[in-house]
């Protein structure tokens, strides 16, 4: 039986089920009953078939039905090509056009040798509602139909098909989306929610990353761990996420390495600027209305806030002022505090997963300079699950730049190259900069002489610095020597703030 033999045979019986509906009150019940039986015995003999209608919105709810939006991207994927009339939506951040079956349009699929028919409809109601979320009181729907002899086939395995295929094809196609909260120009954005977002599209992967080749397996393995470790974070009683704290100088790849690991996952990502969160409340916010399968990042955790020992600070201040009372300073102060008002301890229960219980599979990713300067109580292993120092380019680091950047594997001059690594510090940011030919004639050689050039620049610059470094200290010891009161203050001081330097210049 074709598919629109059967659509009409059940309109027919729609109508004579309507029909007799009518005529029953004027039968005895009990003969009105069995007249209804023999009927329903009858329609079943000549219309073997099942229906299982999706409808696109259920109930009064704004969004649209997932299962439907599922069968919709299964039948343009599987059916479309067999379907005559098309219908074109397009996507606004893709850009591109998504084809789905037209309405009253009909098209067959088969599944296990099981054939099965499926139809798009939509009933239009007689009087408009005053007030509808949805745009056109239109109701969508695709209605299923297949042999009844299929019944537990299709109900329990086929539908699930459908619907996994749907979704797999949803995150197959699906543009990754990079939010930020402090909003910009030409991101996309709407006043239910706080982030706006653009296309996520950032060129970094764990091929591209340069560092110890060990160092980069281990964190990709804790990564596809991670990504397939459901069932054993909920049997340990953990919300399924992990804290990543990335620390190092500036250009040692630390957001780019943020980056790979978006697009190793294919999650979201959410740059968290905690400057412009107002409070605790906003933050909560912003947390509990990002999706799953997302990194939130929060780049410079150090500069972000003062969350680098509040406590500390806190006890400070209450001594000053206990000192000093003076209402302009403390209405002036009052005045500079109001930025941000998000505490340490928001932020540490945001990452205990107290608000986000209601999300899975997010990663939390904080970046900083000056991994010292931190809080411990806030990269605590449990909160920041994995340490990663991203430090400054080694040999092997190297031999990854100049793959990607030249296409080189061994070249003669590497042996200089490694020895003068180990004698400088210059960030991977930098040799990538060498690295790269400056015009067209530039060839392999020219770019790993030009990065031995600066290398040795910047290895007599490290050299003077640390003469000019010695002199002053000599010269302090000096005077420490012939001042008889403060000497030995000086020289302390003098310590104190080349130990300083010196730790900076490490970073
Ligand atoms: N480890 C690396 N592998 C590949 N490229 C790198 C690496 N480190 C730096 N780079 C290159 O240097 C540029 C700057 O690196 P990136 O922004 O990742 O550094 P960062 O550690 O985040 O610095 P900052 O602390 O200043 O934010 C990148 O765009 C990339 O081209
Ligand atoms: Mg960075």
């Amino acid at each position: 039986m074709m598919m629109g033999d059967m659509t009409q045979f059940g309109s027919v019986m729609a109508g004579a089920m309507f029909i007799w509906a009518i005529f029953k009150q004027w039968f005895p019940d009990e003969l009105g009953n069995h007249i209804e039986t023999y009927f329903q015995r009858l329609v079943t003999y000549f219309y073997p078939y099942i229906t299982i209608t999706f409808h696109e919105y259920q109930g009064d709810e704004f969004e649209r039905s997932k299962a439907y939006m599922a069968i919709e991207r299964y039948l343009s994927t599987n059916s479309s090509n067999r379907a005559k009339r098309l219908k074109a939506n397009v996507i606004k951040d893709c850009k591109s056009v998504v084809l789905s079956m037209d309405d009253y349009e009909e098209v067959t699929d088969e599944f296990k040798g099981i054939k099965i028919w499926w139809s798009s409809s939509k009933s239009v109601p007689q009087q408009r509602a005053i007030f509808s979320y949805h745009a056109d009181d239109e109701k969508r729907y695709y209605k299923l139909t297949s042999h009844r002899k299929h019944r537990d086939i299709v109900t329990q395995v086929y539908v699930q098909h459908v619907l996994d295929e749907g979704n797999a094809i949803a995150t197959k196609t699906r543009q990754r989306k990079l939010y930020t909260n402090s909003k910009s120009e030409n991101w996309y954005g709407n006043k239910r929610t706080m982030w706006s977002h653009i296309i996520f599209e950032h060129p970094s992967t764990f091929d591209t990353l340069a560092m110890d080749p060990k160092k980069k397996k281990e964190i990709l393995n804790d990564l596809l761990t991670f990504s397939t470790s459901k069932d054993y974070y909920k049997k340990v009683g953990k919300s399924w996420k992990r804290g990543y704290l990335l620390y190092g100088p500036p250009g040692t790849g630390k957001s780019s390495m943020i980056a790979a690991m978006a697009n190793l996952l294919d999650y979201d990502m959410y740059d968290l600027e905690l400057t412009s969160v107002n409070d605790n409340t906003d933050l909560r916010k912003l947390l509990i209305d990002t999706s799953s399968k997302s990194i939130i990042v929060i780049e410079d955790i150090d500069c972000s806030l003062d969350l680098t020992g509040q406590r500390k600070k806190k006890k400070k201040d209450n001594k000053d002022e206990k000192d000093n009372p003076n209402p302009i300073r403390k209405k002036k102060k009052a005045k500079k505090e109001k930025k941000s008002e998000v505490t340490l301890s928001g932020l540490l229960n945001f990452i205990d997963g107290l608000w986000s219980a209601c999300g899975s599979e997010r990663l939390i990713v904080f970046t900083t300079n000056h991994v010292e300067k931190l809080d411990p109580a806030l990269i605590r292993r449990g909160r920041m699950d994995k340490h990663i120092e991203m430090s400054y380019c080694c040999f092997e680091t190297f031999k990854v730049l100049a793959k990607n950047y030249l296409d080189l594997e061994s070249h003669d001059l590497f042996a200089t190259i490694g020895r003068l690594l180990e004698e400088t510090n210059m960030t991977p940011a930098d040799v990538a900069e060498s690295l790269m030919p400056k015009s067209a004639e530039e060839d392999a050689e020219s770019c790993l002489n030009g990065l031995i050039k600066s290398l040795e620049n910047a290895k007599e610059e490290a050299r003077v610095k640390a003469v000019e470094h010695a002199m002053i200290k000599c010269k302090v010891v000096g005077a420490g020597k012939k001042g008889e009161d403060d000497g030995d203050k000086k020289v302390q001081e003098c310590d104190d703030s080349s130990e300083s330097e010196s730790s900076d210049s490490d970073d």
